[in-house]
């Protein structure tokens, strides 16, 4: 492995499990999303999101889709959301939607986010040898915010310097991994990037980061002849940075 100066993060699979978003989150969404739209529409953050729903969906507004349909905005907002999220589509619109949904849950104490043991003292020991440590996730930045200052080993957002959602481009186009590395101010080869899925890690690799496939209990497998180097653990990683 060349010189890491910063680690790029996937979320689901990697940090976290597939199974904790799977089967403790998105059906958190998913019940409370008709309850949040009802009580919030009409507020700047769900205006936001509802205005990239629509653009999602093909639309150039959400007047423009209400006009287009004769419907009620509210409620193709909210039968586009469920459409995508049956179908597990992680389009840019429904991912903020979902964060705004998910924002009580953790605050709350109803949702604490996952984290692998490994996780934590990887990401303070990586910090401490000047490592920059930042997360690229399809989830909301605002999800991402609260998913790692509520965690199971409690507040890591301390440890993190920066997060990329789906804003900056898809996670499997290798625009988005040197957009991000010139966000960061960093070579792309100084970028090692984890995570689960190979297409990701094809993508990053392509913008010219390094690389490795996290294979984690309860991860889809994986066929062979990747390419990717594979760690099961963080531990495995004991990285040395140069700083900034
Ligand atoms: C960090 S927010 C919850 C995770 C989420 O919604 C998601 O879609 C995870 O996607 P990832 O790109 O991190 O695999
Ligand atoms: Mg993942």
């Amino acid at each position: 492995m060349h010189l890491v100066q910063g680690v790029l993060l996937d979320v689901e699979g990697t940090t976290s499990a597939v199974a904790y978003v799977y089967d403790v989150m998105f059906p958190y969404a998913r019940q409370g999303m008709q309850g949040y739209l009802d009580t919030n529409w009409g507020s700047e953050s769900l205006a936001e999101a509802a205005e990239q729903v629509a653009r999602d969906a093909g639309h150039a507004s959400l007047d423009a889709w209400r006009h287009a349909s004769g419907s009620d905005p509210q409620r193709l907002v909210l039968d586009e959301a469920i459409r995508l999220m049956d179908a597990d589509v992680k389009a840019t619109g429904l991912k903020q939607l979902q964060g705004l949904v998910w924002q009580s849950g953790f605050e709350s104490g109803e949702l604490r986010a996952h984290v692998f043991p490994d996780v934590p003292p990887a990401l303070a020991a990586w910090r401490a040898a000047g490592v920059d440590v930042r997360v690229y996730s399809s989830g909301s930045i605002h999800a991402q915010r609260l998913f790692f200052g509520h965690s199971e080993a409690g507040d890591l957002l301390p440890q993190l310097s920066g997060h990329y959602d789906t804003t900056t481009g898809p996670k499997r186009e290798a625009a988005s991994y040197a957009q991000i590395a010139a966000d960061w101010g960093l070579p792309a080869a100084g970028v090692l990037f984890l995570s689960d899925i190979v297409a990701e890690l094809d993508a990053a690799s392509t913008a010219g980061m390094q690389t490795a496939l996290v294979v984690r209990p309860g991860n889809a497998a994986v066929e062979p002849g990747h390419g990717h180097p594979v760690v099961e653990t963080f531990a495995a990683l004991p990285l040395t940075g140069v700083g900034r």
